[in-house]
């Protein structure tokens, strides 16, 4: 496969870590970046999705499973790019997410769980290839994928409260590691048309789509093509830098609750809880 905006062989050479690979706006992400000619290493607790995506990529994909939460999966994942290709030039740090509810009914327990994910994650994962890749090599980039917490995210206060610490930290971090070679940014995501979507309420599901100025959700390729563009010596210069990708709406606009997502009780729909 050839990229359509890039290229051939624009990432030629380059080894990149994507978390979260095996789905969605990860697993398009890898794909981008294989098609300009790096090696990918796809990441994430579920062996069987990352098997049928490494599969499906291609030869120059594998796969490593581990929880980005968890430090010695993140130092796992690290040293199989490590053993596998000697170098680790690019991570791109995308496995997040949270749960869709009013923020009075967010339990504290589910406040830690969205924040240790997504801030947790994200750290333990940018750390453990600064310290065993980047910083040994003299050099590497970390690519922060965020859901835009730019204009607030009600119905997801705890996601947007870490969100925005990741750019907070994307910034301290890029300015940290600079002298090292090692540049951080992030890409802020609007709302993109992937499966996780599914999960979330079908009338919060058809407002996200209808309300985007732009007149549709992002596709995949879209935000794939972000991540590639971050990838390539471009993205040294945004170090620090937060690239936000929303086709004119951000994640949110208008009072709580927005028209047209209440229901007959004139509550907003949550999101069903995960079965097993
Ligand atoms: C006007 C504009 C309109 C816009 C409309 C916008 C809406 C659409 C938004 C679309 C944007 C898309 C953004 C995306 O990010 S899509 C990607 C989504 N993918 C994911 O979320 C995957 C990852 N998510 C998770 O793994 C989980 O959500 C979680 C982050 C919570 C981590 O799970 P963990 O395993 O650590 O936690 P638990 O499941 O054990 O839960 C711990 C506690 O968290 C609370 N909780 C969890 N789920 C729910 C829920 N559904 N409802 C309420 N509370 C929940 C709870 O306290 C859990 O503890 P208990 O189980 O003991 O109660
Ligand atoms: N779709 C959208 O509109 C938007 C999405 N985003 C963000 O983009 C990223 C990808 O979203 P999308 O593709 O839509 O959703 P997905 O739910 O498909 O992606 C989440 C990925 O992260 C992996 N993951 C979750 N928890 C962990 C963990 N603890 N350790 C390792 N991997 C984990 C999942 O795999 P597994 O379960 O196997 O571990 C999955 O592959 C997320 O951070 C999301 O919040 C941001 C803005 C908008």
């Amino acid at each position: 496969m050839t990229s359509q905006i890039f290229a051939d062989g624009a990432l030629e050479g380059q080894v990149i870590a994507v978390t979260g690979g095996g789905t969605g706006l990860g697993r398009a992400a890898a794909a981008e970046l294989l098609a300009c000619g790096a090696s990918v290493v796809i990441c994430g607790r579920r062996e069987e999705v990352l098997a049928e995506a490494a599969d499906e990529l291609g030869p120059r994909c594998s796969w490593v499973a581990g929880d980005v939460r968890e430090a010695a999966d993140a130092e796992r994942i690290v040293d199989a790019c490590l053993e596998r290709h000697g170098r680790l030039d690019t991570l791109v740090n995308n496995a997040g997410g949270q749960y869709f509810v009013p923020a009075e009914a967010i339990a504290l327990k589910g406040w830690r769980a969205v924040t240790r994910l997504n801030v947790g994650g994200t750290l333990t994962m940018a750390t453990a290839a600064y310290d065993r890749a980047m910083r040994p090599a003299g050099g590497g980039m970390v690519i922060n994928v965020t859901l835009s917490p730019h204009h607030g995210l009600a119905g997801m206060t705890h996601s947007s409260a870490a969100r925005a610490a990741v750019e907070g930290a994307t910034r301290e971090l890029a300015a940290a590691w600079a002298p090292d070679g090692v540049a951080v940014c992030a890409a802020a995501a609007g709302h993109f048309d992937t499966p996780a979507l599914d999960k979330y309420p079908e009338s919060v599901r058809t407002a996200a789509a209808r309300t985007v100025p732009l007149g549709r959700l992002g596709r995949v390729e879209e935000h794939a093509w972000l991540i590639a563009l971050l990838a390539s010596p471009l993205g040294r210069r945004l170090s620090g830098s937060v690239v936000t990708l929303d086709g004119a709406r951000d994640n949110w606009f208008g009072p709580w609750p927005p028209a047209g997502m209440a229901d007959e009780s004139g509550e907003v729909p949550t999101e069903e809880r995960r079965r097993g």
